[in-house]
């Protein structure tokens, strides 16, 4: 039976506004964790922090003042908006994350309610405002990150246990709300909020403050867009009420993982935000164990739009502002790929199709036209396509040689073969299916 819920979720199913179906159709983003974390990059008097570099102010290895003290080390000489715009543009990224402020509370915008700024840093000037100008102008959208969790505020509880617990997390969650609206009054274009440290037991008994919070945000913004993990109902359930409907507008569950098949995104969109190496969000001096390739990072994000979300890709710049060239790489070599094959993953949705070992479909919104993302071209040349009855194909081609035919055959009932030589190179690639529905005379589309 469904539960009376006051603060859950306050709607079913995707959002169909413009704002919304344009997020659905990015397919590619890039994410940016910068701030203190990147000047010490992970290691500390020469000792190695074995956590994400970002949470480096939660280990022993550098005492917490210590760490605090780096606002007056942040000087970032090589920081340059438009250099990360420009990477970001020719990875193909269709919109970006920044971290605001990440769990140590250093705000990279001169916010009013704190005096851990960049204003009161060597560097003191706005990064926020050079980011959101560079990124917008590049034409991609900007989304800022934001973590409810503030190891900098004297206010910050992990739970509220005492009569001082709930006076001073009082004061905290008045803070939080007056740093959201500054954002959103200061950067007017930003598109929506990914918010973090968002489990810890204070925040998720505020089911009534976060929920009002939103509505005020979204008041304030209309069209803003919020994930899943800002908020918890009044049964402490987060990303899905106690009715098991999705919190916000997407699911932020997916960090440095994805779903497998359709039945794992219940029908919601949904974004996948991932390392390159397998847990460093912000700058590491010393990346270890396994570095993602160009084509692992071009399968994720042919996956996640083929299981209808976004892939967006973490970049964590170096502590003087400069983006490390590991990075710079892969954001070339994707952008490489992307340039020959972006139809196949801009504006495009889950295909509906039985996913077959050569790779993955995708489907362009609103068209008739289905994509093949090839990852595993078979040894026998021949492509299985299963398609929904009184769908025909009317043409297949290569997309990077659009005018020669494929031959297709059909080897059962809505069963086909499209035949590809094996091709050179060791690329992902895609085949392009027209499709057309047959209809009986009365012009009915079954
Ligand atoms: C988007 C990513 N989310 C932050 C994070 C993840 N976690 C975390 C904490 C406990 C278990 C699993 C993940 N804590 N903080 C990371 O620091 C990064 O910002």
């Amino acid at each position: 039976a469904k539960i009376e819920l006051k603060h859950g979720s306050h709607r079913i199913g995707k959002r169909t506004d413009e704002v919304m179906q344009k997020w659905r159709g990015y397919g590619l983003g890039q994410f940016i964790h910068w701030g203190l974390y990147a000047i010490p990059g992970g290691e500390w008097n020469g000792k190695q922090y074995n956590g994400a570099a970002e949470w480096i102010r939660s280990w022993n290895g550098i005492p917490k003042s210590t760490y605090d003290s780096l606002i007056y080390k942040f000087n970032p000489v090589n920081f340059n908006a438009d250099e990360w715009a420009t990477t970001a543009k020719q990875m193909g990224a269709k919109y970006v994350t920044i971290t605001t402020k990440h769990h140590d509370g250093f705000c990279l915008w001169p916010s009013k309610y704190t005096s851990y700024t960049v204003a009161n840093s060597p560097w003191k000037k706005d990064i926020m405002k050079p980011l959101v100008d560079a990124y917008d102008k590049a034409g991609i959208d900007v989304i800022l990150y934001f973590s409810v969790m503030d190891w900098n505020h004297p206010g910050w509880r992990y739970d509220i246990k005492t009569k001082e617990d709930s006076v001073a997390f009082e004061g905290f969650k008045q803070f939080t709300r007056n740093q959201l609206i500054e954002l959103l009054t200061m950067y007017p274009t930003a598109k929506g909020l990914w918010f973090d440290g968002t489990w810890d037991k204070s925040w998720v008994k505020q089911a009534e403050f976060a929920d009002q919070l939103e509505t005020e945000m979204r008041k304030l913004r209309p069209g803003l867009i919020i994930g899943s993990r800002f908020r918890a109902d009044e049964k402490g359930k987060r990303h899905f009420d106690a009715n098991n409907v999705l919190m916000g507008d997407y699911e932020q569950g997916w960090e440095r993982k994805l779903p497998n098949k359709i039945e794992d995104v219940h029908g919601n969109d949904w974004d996948c935000v991932m390392t390159v190496p397998e847990n460093q969000w912000g700058y590491n001096k010393a990346w270890k164990g396994h570095i993602k390739t160009a084509n692992e990072l071009i399968e994720m994000t042919a996956k996640s739009v083929s299981l209808g979300g976004n892939f967006v890709l973490n970049f964590g710049p170096q502590g003087d502002g400069a983006i490390r060239k590991e990075e710079k790489q892969l954001a070339t070599q994707i952008g490489n790929w992307m340039k020959i094959n972006k139809e196949a993953i801009y504006n495009c949705q889950y295909a509906g199709l039985e996913k077959q070992d050569w790779g993955y479909f995708t489907k362009k919104t609103g068209g008739n036209k289905l994509y093949m993302v090839v990852f595993n071209a078979p040894v026998s040349g021949a492509y299985r396509v299963k398609l929904p009855a009184k769908m025909g194909i009317t043409k297949a081609y290569a997309l990077a040689t659009p005018t020669q035919s494929l031959s297709t055959e059909e080897i059962h009932t809505n069963e086909y073969f499209i035949h590809l030589k094996k091709q050179g190179g060791d690329q992902p690639f895609v085949i392009v299916l027209e499709t057309k529905n047959s209809s009986d005379n009365s012009g009915n589309v079954y």
